[in-house]
């Protein structure tokens, strides 16, 4: 995993869009916007995340894979509502099986941080935060999906501000 401001160019969203020169953002302050991160090891794999479900109380998983294939006729319109920005009233956690991909979120500052994923890599964006997400020009990426319970995958487009798992988000970020 490698996070950095986002450089706001109007181009492909599938490319790098790394600021030159580069901003990185660490772990910590990933955290403090309330995102989670841990990177798990190939060999004990399903062990962790046995481990990070019980800890955190995800009952349920499945499995996606962000491709032409994968998605079949549905990739073109999925892929355009990945990268709308938006918000769920859950948290998104999802861990990576294989390819790449970025996930953008805002920062305490509003600003876009790319956070780019690859295999191995276990992301948690809390309810409420902006968010996107785009494959990169490898085109391919599976991940798997935790949920608590059974899964909210409704993305609800900004501006919601007045959403109560918003304004939930927000107060706690602003408590860290
Ligand atoms: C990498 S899983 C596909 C992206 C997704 O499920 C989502 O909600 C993006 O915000
Ligand atoms: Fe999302």
């Amino acid at each position: 995993m490698r996070a950095y401001l986002y450089d706001n160019l109007d181009t492909d969203c599938r490319e790098p869009h790394e600021q030159i020169p580069s901003v990185p953002v660490s772990v910590e302050e990933l955290e403090a916007s309330g995102v989670l991160y841990w990177r798990l090891k190939d060999e004990n794999f399903a062990d962790q995340i046995d481990k990070i479900c019980e800890e955190r109380n995800y009952k349920n998983r499945d499995q996606i894979t962000v491709s032409k294939e994968g998605l079949g006729e549905l990739f073109d319109a999925k892929i355009k509502t990945f990268f709308a920005e938006h918000l769920h009233e859950d948290e998104e956690i999802r861990a990576i099986l294989e390819g790449t991909g970025y996930f953008d979120i805002r920062d305490k500052k509003d600003r876009w941080v790319r956070i780019k994923v690859e295999a191995g890599d276990l992301i948690v964006l809390p309810a409420g935060i902006y968010h996107r997400f785009t494959l990169d020009t490898n085109n391919y990426l599976k991940a798997m999906r935790l949920f608590k319970e059974d899964p909210v995958w409704t993305p609800l487009n900004r501006p919601c501000d007045e959403n109560p798992y918003r304004k939930a988000y927000l107060e706690a970020i602003e408590a860290n």
